[in-house]
This record gives structure tokens, C-alpha cells and sequence, in this order.
């Protein structure tokens, strides 16, 4: 019998062990939740459109660009930005300000309005793509609109400086600006910063009609950001997941409108005949203010969030005005609540980072005159214009750099409170947030365009303090904390069901319950993603599993079934030098020929097949078999405690939903 001769076979063995090693270090090794290397002050951005886009950049003069020490495999855009290799084109060293503004001029060429059309607009916008610079020019006396507001003011050339700007005028100039290119050149950065744990905001600002919802939410043929944002984020959440099992990610979404100043959920079916529902706001001293029950769905991909994008768009209350046929009479508050949660399988910790993306389509400022409104649109108008003129006072407050200075207490000087609106934008303006305002200009009206731009040009100097929103916790801590949670809630409904019996203090005991049910929606959530972190760890013991066994199967299949050695045979000049080599033995030792007549030449070539039957091969054998077994029976034990966590945890989860029946739960929850 042919056999591999014995340090063949026991190379071989080795190869296929050092190669199993190799596998495992690698899987134990797999990329981990890395903590990016956090600035000491963290940018904020803003940008403007339908003329202008800004972008507001929350900066740090001294902030150095992030050093790039930590290696990893991963390719998509999140997880370079989760470990913080972002290539270097894309880290953003803004030199000067902490805001960017990207001005846009809109497509006036398809949504031209009719009266424009009729006084025949003149575009008095330019922009230099090399500067950045935009500059809003004198109207000639040709339009009348225009030449009223010359006659009450001196009207004058002015410039305005933004980081980048995006030119949407007409299809058919060369530095047309498409919804690609806005969100390539936005949404994509604020993408990363989200999966780097910072919450984000993106608002459009601009007059009626100057494309703030074309540029938010688009059309069918040419989505906006809204849409191009929630196709991103789960493209890269599936690639990320293929990449690195054992992160979860956790979607949720909200839709709201600001109308009149109330506020109401948009994923609230309309019923027919019925006042509409508004909810209330409340203001939390961790989370800021928020609003009370509103829906906020969990969304596995991008079809299903597609849906709730659509459902709750067609709820928004828009109407036809002089200006625009689908004018938007509220402001719309799009809100993503991306989580991140890796398990790290050797320490047992859990690292949580938690996102919120913001992304708000304003109503449009108007002037009574220009839309000739009456009655509900007026009133609608006076709303819009009120809440439009708090957001410029809270801007203006947070562009002054007395009011901003460090250390001072901005809460009693800047105007949050004094709209619906900027009560709940307040952490997305001056707080934890990295914001973009988008100021959308039509560029035919001198006054109009100078407003917005001027609006912009403020909102550069906001500077905001966004964080990296990560927690890292052990599974014992989180089982901790869900017992003292437990204890609070049992607590806090004893003392609870005690005021109520007393019917004392009827405020704060509803206070007091909208408090426990606060907790219990945490606890719920904790509990969910406990699940998701068990769901994680049994996909990366799994993978490793299935790894560990193909690597099983290849060891012992090469042992079982050793490859032929390759016979390679010489060339016909060696095969001469042979049989004379062959001539001369024969001569020398005459008739020495083995039992199979072959003579010397047998024994040069293929002398590794005949001289392999080693006592010691059966040996061998059988003790890299005795310890494939012994690899076998670890696996079967690998398996059983995977089965044995997995009832745990599906024990765990019977007994909560047990519990939370004993109990039921609210089911809104407040953002
Ligand atoms: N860049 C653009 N390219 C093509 N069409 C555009 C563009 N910008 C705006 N439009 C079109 O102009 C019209 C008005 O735009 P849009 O409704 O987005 O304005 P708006 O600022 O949201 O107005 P409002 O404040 O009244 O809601 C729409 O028909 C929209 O499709």
C-alpha cells in the first residue's frame, strides 16, 4: 500500500492544526466594539436649500484629528467609523467656526411659481464654487415686487461666506446639485457620526415654497434625505451584521407634527370625523424635554420603515396656497433611534451606544401678502411665522458668545420655552447634538433670500457639545440593575396605589405613575435587549461552531484520506543521465534488481512512495484520531451549554412577560 511517509503525514497534521488554530484565535479575536478616540469638544453641523443649504459644524479650534490606531477588517462606512478608521478624506478638520453652511439654490425651473412666472423673476442668487461664497444681488426694476422693497430701503449687494454650497437651479447647469449629491455630501457624514454614538439633527429652514420638504423627503423618482438616510442605515446595519455577528442593532422610529402649536403623532391613524389627538410635552431631567406617549415603532428594515415614512407623510397636514400647491402648514419631526449593542464574549461585557437622528422639514416662513391668506391658512401662517421667529431668537441667543460662554446657565436667557417647536429641538440646537440646518432659498425675492441667508449666516456660529452616548456594563451589573429596578417599580407602586387610595395629591401621584411607567418601559427595553445581546451571543457561538467543525472535518479527512504525493517525472535529459547512471550499476553490481524488476531508477523517483510504510504511521493515527475525538466531544459539550443558555434566557423571558402581565404596561412610550 502507498502511504505519505511519516513527516509528510506528520506535516500535514500540523498544518491542519496550526490552521485550526489559527481559525480559533481569529474567531476570539473578532473585530470588537472599539471606542472611538472621542474629541475633546465634539463638532456640531448645520447646512441650507431651495437656494441655500447650511451646515452647521459644532467645532473645536483645537481639536486634532483623530489618530488612527485602531486596526480593523471592516469595510463598511459604519464600522470604519465605529473603530475609527474613517479614511481621511473623510475627517472633517474644519479650521475656522463651529458652523458649516452648504448653501443650495433651488430648481426654480420646475417648481417656478406662477406669480414669479407672471412678473418674470429675475434669479438674483450667485455662487462660486471656489470660495463658497453666495451672493444675493441687486433686483433690476423690472420686477415690481422687488422694486417695493427698494423703494422703503436702501438695497444693496451682499455675501455671505458657507462651507459648501449646493447649486439645484436649473437641471441644465453644469453644478447642478441632484439629491445624490446632498446626501452624499450630508447625510452620509451625519450617518457616520450616528453609528459613533452622536446624535444628530438635520432641519430644513427656508421660505414657502423654496423646496424644504423636496429636499427632506423628495419624490417617488428622486427620494430626499429622509429616505436615503433609512436605506443607508440598514444596508450598513446588514453588512455590519454579516461582518461582525455578535453586535446587534436596535431601529426605532417616531414621526410627529408641530400644527398650530400642538403637537400630533403622525403614526396615529386619522379617524375619520374625530378632533384630532395632541399629545403632551413634558421635560425630563436626563432625557430634556419629550413628548408624552408618542408612538415610536420598532423597524427591522428598510421596507417596513419605508412604510411608516410613507403612512405618517400622508397624515401631514399640508394645504394649497398661492405660494405652493403642497404647502406644509406644520413642522415634521422624523426621528430614528439607532442602538448598537456588542457583547464581548470574553470579558461577559456589553457595550451599548444609543443615536437618535433627527430630521425636521419646517413649515415655511410666509408673508400674509404674498400668500393673500385668510381665515384657517392665516392663522395657520401667524403659527408657522411665531414658532419660525422663537427658532431665529433661540439661534440668535445661542450665536451670541455672551450667552454661550462655558460654565454660563443658558436656560434662562435662551428662548426655548416660548415655542412648542424649539422647546423640542432644544437639545438638537444647543445640546448633545450634531446639527445641520438646510437653508433653502427661492432666489427671486431680495428680502426673503436676505432672511434666510442672514438666518444662516447666524445659526454658523451655534456651538453645540454632542457626546459619544455609550454605556458599558457587565452582565452582572445589568442583572443588578434590573433587580433594583424591579424593587423601585414594586415600590413606586405600593406608594403609588397608596395615593391613590388617600385620592391626595392627585397631580403628583399621576406624576408619580407616569414615572413608574417610565421605569417599566426601561425595564422592558433592558429586558429586550438582554434578549438581543443572548441573540448575538448565540449567532457568534454558532458561527464559531461551524468553523470549529468544517476545520474538524478537514483534519480528519486529510488524516482519513491523505493526498498522493504528486509523482513528478524527469525530463527526457535526466531520464538519459539515469540510464547511464543505471548502465553503470548494472556493470558495477551486475545483476542487483529488486523483486519487482525494477531497477535504480524506480527508486530515485518515486522513493517517497516506497519507503512510507513506517511502523509508526497506525500509532500516529490513531492519536490524531483519539484527539479529534476529544475535539468532537468538546464540541458536544459547546453545544449542550449553548442549548442550556438558551432555555435560560427563554426562561428569563417567560417569567417577564409573566410579570409584565400581573401588571400591564403602557404601550407608548416618550422621546
Ligand atoms: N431642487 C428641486 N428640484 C426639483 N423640484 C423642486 C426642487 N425644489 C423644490 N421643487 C419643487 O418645488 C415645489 C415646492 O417645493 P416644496 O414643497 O419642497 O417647498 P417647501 O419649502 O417645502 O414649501 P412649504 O414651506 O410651503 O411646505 C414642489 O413641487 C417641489 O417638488
Amino acid at each position: 500500500m502507498y502511504g505519505i511517509p511519516d513527516n509528510l503525514n506528520r506535516q500535514r497534521y500540523l498544518d491542519a492544526i496550526t490552521d485550526f488554530c489559527d481559525t480559533w484565535s481569529g474567531m476570539v479575536s473578532l473585530p470588537r466594539l472599539l471606542i472611538p478616540p472621542t474629541p475633546k469638544s465634539p463638532r456640531n453641523s448645520i447646512p441650507t436649500r431651495a437656494g441655500i443649504e447650511q451646515i452647521i459644524f459644532d467645532d473645536d479650534k483645537d481639536m486634532k484629528p483623530a489618530v488612527n490606531t485602531i486596526r480593523s477588517s471592516a469595510s463598511t462606512p459604519s464600522l470604519r467609523s465605529r473603530d475609527g478608521t474613517l479614511p481621511s478624506h473623510m475627517m472633517r478638520v474644519d479650521g475656522g467656526g463651529n458652523v458649516r453652511v452648504v448653501p443650495e439654490i433651488a430648481s426654480n425651473g420646475l417648481h417656478e411659481l406662477q406669480s414669479e412666472i407672471e412678473r418674470r423673476a429675475e434669479c438674483l442668487i450667485s455662487m462660486d464654487p471656489i470660495t463658497q461664497m453666495t451672493t444675493l444681488h441687486v433686483p433690476g426694476d423690472d420686477d415690481p415686487a422687488n422694486s417695493r422693497a427698494k423703494s422703503r430701503k436702501v438695497i444693496e449687494e451682499k455675501s455671505f461666506t458657507f462651507d459648501s454650497s449646493f447649486w439645484s437651479h436649473n437641471t441644465r447647469d453644469r453644478h447642478y446639485a441632484h439629491q445624490e449629491d446632498v446626501y452624499n455630501s450630508l447625510g452620509e457624514d451625519f450617518l457616520d457620526h450616528n453609528f459613533e454614538g452622536y446624535h444628530t439633527c438635520i432641519f430644513a429652514y427656508g421660505q414657502t415654497g423654496s423646496g424644504k420638504s423636496y429636499t427632506m423627503m423628495g419624490t417617488q423618482e428622486q427620494p430626499g434625505l429622509i429616505p436615503r438616510t433609512c436605506e443607508d442605515l440598514f444596508q450598513r446595519i446588514e453588512a455590519a451584521q454579516n461582518e461582525t455577528p455578535n453586535i446587534s442593532y436596535h431601529v426605532r422610529v417616531s414621526y410627529f407634527e408641530v400644527y398650530n402649536e400642538h403637537v400630533r403623532d403622525l403614526l396615529v391613524p386619522v379617524v375619520p370625523n374625530q378632533p384630532p389627538y395632541y399629545l403632551k410635552i413634558r421635560e425630563s431631567p436626563v432625557e430634556g424635554p419629550y413628548v408624552k406617549d408618542l408612538t415610536e415603532v420598532p423597524v427591522r428594515n428598510f421596507r417596513e420603515i419605508l412604510r411608516y415614512m410613507k403612512a405618517g407623510d400622508a397624515s401631514r397636514t399640508t394645504a394649497s396656497t398661492k405660494m405652493n400647491d403642497t404647502s406644509s402648514r406644520s413642522h415634521a419631526v422624523f426621528t430614528i433611534m439607532l442602538k448598537q449593542i456588542h457583547h464581548d464574549m470574553d470579558t461577559d461585557e456589553t457595550t451599548e451606544r444609543s443615536s437618535r437622528i433627527r430630521l425636521v422639514d419646517l413649515a415655511g416662513s410666509e408673508r400674509a401678502k404674498s400668500t393673500e391668506a385668510t381665515g384657517a391658512r392665516l392663522r395657520e401662517g401667524s403659527n408657522i411665522n411665531k414658532s419660525l421667529t422663537t427658532l431665529g431668537r433661540v439661534i440668535a441667543a445661542l450665536a451670541d458668545p455672551k450667552t454661550s460662554r462655558p460654565g454660563k446657565r443658558t436656560r434662562d436667557i435662551v428662548p426655548y420655552r416660548d415655542s412648542i417647536l424649539t422647546w423640542l429641538l432644544k437639545d438638537s440646537l444647543g445640546g448633545n447634538s450634531k446639527t445641520a440646518m438646510i437653508a433653502c432659498i427661492a432666489p427671486s425675492d431680495y428680502e426673503e433670500t436676505l432672511s434666510t441667508l442672514r438666518y444662516a449666516d447666524q445659526a454658523k456660529r451655534i456651538r453645540t457639545r454632542a457626546v459619544v452616548n455609550q454605556d458599558q456594563i457587565s452582565t452582572a451589573e445589568r442583572d443588578a440593575q434590573i433587580t433594583a429596578m424591579a424593587e423601585e417599580i414594586r415600590l413606586l407602586q405600593l406608594s403609588v396605589s397608596d395615593s391613590r387610595q388617600r385620592e391626595k395629591n392627585a397631580r403628583e401621584s399621576e406624576e408619580r405613575l407616569e414615572e413608574y411607567q417610565n421605569r417599566v418601559i426601561a425595564m422592558q427595553r433592558m429586558m429586550e435587549e438582554r434578549s438581543l445581546v443572548a441573540e448575538g451571543k448565540i449567532r457568534s457561538l454558532q458561527t464559531e461552531n461551524e468553523a470549529l467543525r468544517l476545520h474538524l472535518k478537514l483534519a480528519l479527512d486529510s488524516l482519513k484520506n491523505p493526498i498522493p504525493e504528486v509523482v513528478v517525472q524527469p525530463r527526457s535529459s535526466e531520464l538519459e543521465g539515469l540510464d547511464d547512471l543505471e548502465a553503470d550499476n548494472e556493470n558495477v553490481e551486475g545483476d542487483e534488481k529488486d523483486a519487482t524488476g525494477n531497477g535504480k531508477r524506480r527508486s530515485l523517483v518515486d522513493e517517497a512512495y516506497y519507503d512510507d510504510e513506517g511502523e509508526d504511521d497506525g500509532y500516529e493515527s490513531e492519536l490524531y484520531e483519539e484527539k479529534a475525538n476529544d475535539m468532537q466531544d468538546y464540541m458536544q459539550d459547546l453545544l449542550k451549554d449553548l442549548s442550556l443558555f438558551r432555555r435560560k434566557i427563554g426562561d428569563d423571558k417567560d417569567r417577564f412577560l409573566e410579570e409584565s402581565q400581573r401588571q400591564p404596561l403602557g404601550v407608548s412610550v416618550n422621546v
